[in-house]
């Protein structure tokens, strides 16, 4: 991996191995002299999960929220692995990582929990899974000699993330229903990952706070009009205001189903037709509550020269990653529409275990 000009970075290779996940492509991970081969156990294909267990010493990592619906021991903090028997078929492994057929199949297990060797590559290995939006679980195979042709990345170069870094690529005129002078700002990530958004109402005077949402994308509620969540009536209802206003920005963050996809968000609802809430919906997936990273928000405020704000929200989370970013948040202003008879649960639950402010 020399840093030549032409060879990939470690960012470029951080894009290509998630993109390797997401297409059932195993990614080689190294720390030293050590290599490990990681799979998405949700995208693996059966040849590959055989050649991977056919000599018994291969494991599946889960996070501690999925072990711990599986009853299964954590000795890794925030992780468990399960040995993987030679001949496990794919549909064994669905079992073990996909919440969905839980209730249908209740008594897995019990399961033996492997304790001994490092857990880092296990670690790094879910990290990634999660940043490629598939579900939270990875098969894992020491490797003697690297295998031509697929991506190998340094565990460093996974964990701790790196802070957003996004890159201007264009802003137009956008006249829409709220506001004739609004303008549409595209950011890209250095890092490859989804686009972002910035919604410019009129001229907002940079040197007084500036009427600011950061507004996480949701497919179902904003284009959808879904009444299972508050996001349709909260994203019209910020537009209106800072038209009303005369001014203000409103930040689309591509980060759908607070960070985890639509894809998992789905399996999220389907859960929550079994009578999960939000919150224990994220976790018998793999996943922590909120996936999100505010800081994509404070990125793109300084680029476009913000540096005070009136902040559209219910979440105390984004108001303090702004402020610990030396955005200054001057004041709350809360955003409490949309409440329907199927999204009353959804906003208690919010209020309730996630801290959202009423
Ligand atoms: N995982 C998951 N995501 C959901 C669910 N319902 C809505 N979402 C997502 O939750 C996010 C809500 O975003 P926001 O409205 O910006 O954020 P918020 O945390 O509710 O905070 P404020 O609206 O600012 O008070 C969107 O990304 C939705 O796609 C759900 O049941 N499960
Ligand atoms: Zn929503």
């Amino acid at each position: 991996m020399a840093m030549d000009p032409i060879s990939p970075s470690p960012l470029e290779w951080l894009s290509r191995a998630r993109s390797d996940l997401r297409v059932g492509l195993p990614v080689i991970l190294r720390e030293g002299a050590r290599r490990c081969l990681i799979a998405g156990a949700e995208t693996v294909s059966d040849t590959r999960l055989s050649w991977f267990c056919e000599d018994g010493t291969a494991t599946l990592a889960l996070t501690h929220w999925r072990a711990e619906t599986l009853k299964i021991r954590v000795y890794d903090d925030d992780l468990a692995r399960l040995p993987l028997a030679p001949g496990i078929q794919r549909r064994d492994l669905a079992a073990l990582i996909d919440p969905v057929g839980d209730l249908a199949t209740p008594l897995k297990g019990p399961f033996h929990a492997v304790r001994d060797g490092a857990s880092h590559f296990a670690r790094a290995g879910l990290a990634l899974a999660k940043s490629a939006r598939i579900l939270p679980a990875v098969i894992l195979r020491d490797l003697d000699t690297p295998v031509a042709g697929l991506t190998e990345i340094l565990v460093d170069d996974i964990t701790p993330p790196a802070p957003a870094r996004l890159k201007r690529v264009v802003d137009a005129a956008l006249p829409i229903a709220a506001a004739v002078g609004t303008r549409l700002h595209i950011f890209r990530p250095h890092d490859g990952g989804e686009e972002h958004y910035a919604i410019e109402i009129g001229r907002p005077d940079r040197a007084k706070p500036v009427l600011t949402r950061l507004h996480s994308a949701c497919f179902t509620g904003d284009v959808l009009g879904s009444l299972k969540c508050d996001c349709g009536p909260q994203l019209r209802t910020a537009l209106e205001s800072m038209a009303t206003d005369g001014a203000g920005v409103l930040l689309y963050l591509n980060q759908e189903g607070r960070g985890i996809g639509l894809a998992n968000k789905m399996r999220a609802y389907a859960l929550q037709d079994q009578g999960f809430d939000t919150v224990e919906a994220n976790h018998r997936l793999g996943f922590d509550d909120d996936e999100r990273d505010f800081g994509l928000g404070s990125a793109i405020l300084r680029d476009m020269g913000i540096g005070q704000v009136r902040l559209m929200t219910n979440n105390p989370r984004k108001v303090n990653r702004l402020q610990h970013e030396g955005i200054d948040v001057v004041e709350r202003v809360p955003l409490w529409v949309g409440e329907t008879a199927f999204n009353r649960d959804y906003l208690d639950v919010k209020a309730k275990k996630s801290g959202h402010l009423t």
